[in-house]
């Protein structure tokens, strides 16, 4: 482990899809040890591309860093695949809820263990996670595809949290999902940011953000236009408008907020 105050630090970031469309130009923002960062912006703003980039994910998409660095741990990220990103402590949960319809839950979470070198360690991580997420452990041997929705991500985070990481990256978390669910899924962030592990977060709801993160970015074309605390960003009038859209938007922060 790096001996920084951030665990992710990403410097002037420039990426394209397929060599000329500019997705992102020039983000810079950095996560700190334990710490928990929201991404916040519009559709096609760059979020989803930012969080592909930390994860190794961009040739998967065409896509190429042009400009910039991003090092995890104080070692450089570029050009490092997913999985030894993984190894090396960036875990993901991406593509929405994307388990594995047919295995169990237990399958499942043992496949988010794969890069796992001490694998005795495995059983109690896995305990750790199913009382982080007690609805799983009601359902262990039953496959992932009869899970509810909400269940279902909480799935594909607590396969992500198994590989051990020192980075949960995040992407939607809350879509589709009914607040109580999100409420869960809220609680057991905290509670894996208390533990010490750092996140990076996207989510178009600002439940989570609110609940979860400390410091937020708005990504804008792609560019960060604005950053700050999580609850200042998110009662801000350009970010409501850029990120909300609306008065009715505002109305759901200020509620979030107070609540
Ligand atoms: N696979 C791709 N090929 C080409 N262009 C892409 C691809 N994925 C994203 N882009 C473009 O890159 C820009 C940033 O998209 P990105 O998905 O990162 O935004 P986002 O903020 O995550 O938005 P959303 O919430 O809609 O996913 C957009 O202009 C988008 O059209």
């Amino acid at each position: 482990m790096g001996g920084g105050p951030n665990v992710l630090e990403v410097d002037g970031l420039v990426v394209t899809y397929g060599r000329s469309v500019l997705a992102l130009s020039g983000v810079s923002l950095n996560v700190p040890r334990g710490g928990a960062v929201a991404l916040l912006g519009a559709n096609g703003a760059g979020k989803t591309t930012l969080l592909r980039a930390v994860t190794g994910l961009l040739p998967l998409y065409d896509a190429e860093v042009r400009g910039g660095t991003i090092r995890f741990d104080d070692r450089p990220v570029i050009g490092r695949d997913a999985s030894a990103l993984v190894r090396a402590g960036i875990a993901q949960s991406l593509e929405g809820r994307r388990i594995f319809p047919e295995l169990t839950v237990e399958e499942n979470l043992r496949v988010g263990a794969f890069a796992v070198r001490d694998r005795a360690a495995i059983p109690a991580r896995q305990a750790e996670l199913l009382e982080l997420f007690p609805r799983l452990g009601e359902r262990l041997r039953q496959p992932g595809g009869l899970l509810s929705g909400g269940e279902q991500q909480m799935l594909a985070i607590a396969r992500a949290l198994m590989a051990g990481p020192e980075l949960l990256v995040l992407d939607e978390p809350s879509l589709g999902l009914a607040p109580l669910v999100v409420a869960e899924i809220g609680a057991a962030l905290r509670t894996v940011t208390d533990r010490g592990t750092a996140v990076l977060l996207v989510d178009q709801g600002t439940a989570l953000a609110l609940g979860v993160t400390h410091d937020a970015h708005l990504l804008e074309h792609g560019r960060i236009v604005a950053s700050g605390p999580t609850t200042t960003l998110l009662a801000d009038d350009r970010v409501r408008e850029a990120y909300l859209g609306t008065r009715a938007g505002a109305d759901v922060v200020a509620a979030e907020a107070g609540a």
